[in-house]
């Protein structure tokens, strides 16, 4: 991987993911910098990594060739505007953020600088992360090249084509580790109200559920629906239990969330 300069203005979970990946995968921690308004989460990122830490944001621009935006939306646009006050030409910008586009963030930033779009999730925190990336054709491959190896410290990356993809991958791996831990929760909750205690209700969820990502990732070849399949013997118990998903419309429902978080990430870029 290149190296370059990094500064992560926002020090919250997906930065501290994203550093601690970039470390364990040997990425020199002095030319890492984190900046945040409290001093706390960047302590923990100095003693964890070694990193620089400031709580001033134009010092850690001007210190980095690559800013990665790592602020929540609705800070964005005070956090870029500050930030353009400072020259920035020479600098390659990365967002993490969910529904803010690359034309709105280069207003905000007050250029036209390199930026890549990028959307993670938090299993990044465990090396396990999906990251969608997203450039626009003027940006420089080498560019495009040090993200996506950035992106990859923290698990697997892909680019989509075009920019509204990146709305799809926020409703399909961004938003959904939280889809399957209320999965997760609520079969926790129905085993416990049957009667099982609540760590072992914890264990049966959360094993079963590594189990069936494990068995997904380990065939690629086979159709989820064939998995899904697998389990279900004829006249048995399982092929009951997705009998009354598919007449509760399951599938529907999982269309429904998805969009509305689609259409959330598309209202972000107007609001914020
Ligand atoms: N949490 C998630 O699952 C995912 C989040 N994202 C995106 O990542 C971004 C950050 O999210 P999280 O890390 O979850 O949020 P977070 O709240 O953990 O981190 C944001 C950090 O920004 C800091 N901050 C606030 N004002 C600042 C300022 N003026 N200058 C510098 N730092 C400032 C906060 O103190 C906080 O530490 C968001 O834009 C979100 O859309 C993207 C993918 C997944
Ligand atoms: O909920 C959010 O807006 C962010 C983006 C994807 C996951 N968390």
């Amino acid at each position: 991987m290149q190296q370059r300069r990094i500064a992560f203005i926002g020090a919250g979970n997906m930065t501290a993911a994203i550093i601690s990946g970039l470390v364990n995968s040997g990425y020199p921690s002095n030319l890492i910098t984190a900046s945040n308004p409290s001093p706390q989460k960047l302590d923990k990122l100095a003693e964890r990594h070694g990193i620089n830490t400031t709580q001033d944001n134009h010092h850690a621009v001007a210190e980095s060739d690559v800013i990665v935006l790592a602020v929540k939306p609705q800070l964005m646009e005070q956090v870029c505007q500050d930030l353009a006050k400072q020259s920035l030409a020479g600098k390659v910008f990365v967002s993490i953020a969910a529904g803010i586009n690359s034309e709105r963030l280069l207003d905000m930033l007050g250029g036209h600088y390199p930026l890549i779009r990028t959307m993670p999730n938090t299993p990044s925190l465990l090396s396990k992360g999906m990251t969608g990336l997203f450039a626009q054709d003027s940006v420089d491959e080498s560019d495009k090249t040090f993200v996506f190896d950035m992106m990859s410290s923290v698990g697997e990356a892909i680019w989509v084509k075009k920019e509204s993809d990146i709305d799809i991958v926020i409703a399909t791996a961004g938003s959904s580790p939280a889809y399957f831990f209320l999965f997760l929760e609520a079969m926790q909750n129905h085993a416990m109200a049957l009667g099982m205690d609540k760590n072992t209700s914890r264990k049966l969820v959360q094993q079963a559920m590594l189990g069936a990502a494990e068995m997904v990732c380990h065939n690629e070849d086979l159709e989820l629906s064939e998995l899904r399949a697998q389990v279900t013997s004829k006249g048995g118990t399982t092929a009951k239990a997705i009998e009354s998903f598919q007449s509760d419309q399951l599938t529907d429902l999982v269309a429904k969330a998805m969009d509305a978080a689609i259409k959330r990430a598309q209202q972000m870029t107007q609001q914020f």
